[in-house]
């Protein structure tokens, strides 16, 4: 079995088997599938991919079971389109604490790859189905007492998982209904806008000085993008979980809403956004974020590298454990 291109991932029609073109011949030159154009990296979908659909929500595509189109669930994550719209609820349902498995993400990729995919898309908000938790974060035991190939593969997809989310040309809104540790305040930050549920026993923040693990530096560009280089410096060397209230007032997120206005909140600020010509929001979108996504894209390889020799080291190992064992203290 020959590798496959290092273009190749979940952005792939024949993704999870690669197609011929796909696979490296024995010239190990890298071919890119052919559906991906050679200069756009996995993950980032090139600008010409989506056709602008300004003022309406464009035609379903022939041939795409309507079905399919309007709501579709794998597992973990309910999709659901409203073709009137244009706007799609991603819905994370993996209990107890949607936290950021491997098949979690796999999950994630394929629906966010399905509605890009999708002509009648414009906008997908982001929530959960679990009460009080938005996202966990990465799940913790897939970081832990695995081989190397594993931290590889799953470190790769948490990687696509952001590319996908911060260099997407739709519309994102995360409606953050519950805490948000790590991972999860990643996902949030990674969206165009936040709309976080007004209680203070709803945290969000990248807090994983607090595992002893440190934020990678494209998590840290992003919440720079985000607050401004003081907040975010003092906010990840405490590895803070801000409640909801001073989350706002730092600017992790946008607004607050009481918890039974997040959804139609949510729905009015997609509209506001969708109201502008699409080709020029998604220039914009893509002028202010293509330094962070470049630097991640450059240094893929060597960020996996990275993950992969520190996660291994018997004292983050220990740190991990013992952040799992409080973890399972206080819960039981
Ligand atoms: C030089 C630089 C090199 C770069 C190197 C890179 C290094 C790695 C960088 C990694 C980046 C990001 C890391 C993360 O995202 S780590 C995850 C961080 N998340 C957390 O800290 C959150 C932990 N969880 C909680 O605080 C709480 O669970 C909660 C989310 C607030 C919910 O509280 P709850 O009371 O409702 O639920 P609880 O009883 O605590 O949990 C229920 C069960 O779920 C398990 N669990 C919780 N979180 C996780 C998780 N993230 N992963 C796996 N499992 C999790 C918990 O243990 C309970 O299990 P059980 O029922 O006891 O079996």
């Amino acid at each position: 079995m020959f590798p496959v291109s290092p273009n190749y991932g979940s952005g792939c029609p024949c993704f999870p088997t690669p197609c011929a073109q796909a696979v490296l011949g024995s010239t190990s030159t890298p071919v890119p599938c052919p559906a991906l154009p050679a200069c756009v990296p996995p993950g980032v979908l090139p600008l010409s991919r989506r056709p602008p659909a300004w003022g309406r929500a464009a035609r379903q595509p022939p041939g795409l079971p309507l079905a399919l189109a309007r709501a579709f669930s794998n597992n973990k994550i309910l999709v659901e389109l409203d073709e009137s719209s244009g706007v799609a609820t991603m819905k994370f349902k993996s209990p107890p604490v949607n936290s950021l498995s491997l098949d979690f993400l796999t999950e994630f990729c394929i629906s966010l790859e399905k509605l890009e995919n999708n002509r009648a898309c414009r906008g997908v908000i982001l929530t959960s189905a679990i009460p009080k938790i938005f996202s966990s974060g990465l799940d913790i035991t897939e970081m832990c007492g695995k081989s190397t190939e594993h931290y590889a593969e799953f470190w790769r997809a948490v990687q696509e998982m952001w590319l996908r989310v911060y260099g997407c040309n739709m519309v994102m809104i995360a409606a953050v209904n519950g805490s948000s540790p790590a991972g999860g305040c990643l996902i949030a930050l990674s969206c165009d806008y936040r709309i976080m549920v007004d209680n203070p026993k709803f945290s969000i923040g990248l807090n994983e000085t607090q595992l002893g693990i440190v934020a990678p530096f494209w998590f840290k560009d992003t919440f720079v993008n985000v607050v401004g280089q003081r907040i975010a410096e003092r906010s990840l060397q405490l590895g803070a979980l801000h409640p909801a209230p001073e989350a706002l007032k730092l600017g992790v997120v946008d607004e607050l809403v009481p918890e039974e206005k997040l959804q139609e909140r949510a729905a009015a600020v997609m509209a506001q956004w969708l109201a502008l010509p699409d080709h020029a929001r998604q220039i914009t979108k893509s002028m202010m974020r293509k330094t962070v996504l470049d630097r991640l894209i450059s240094h893929r390889e060597e960020d996996i590298q990275h993950f992969i020799s520190f996660t291994s080291k018997e004292s983050i190992q220990k740190s991990l454990r013992m952040y799992m064992e409080m973890l399972r203290k206080k819960s039981g």
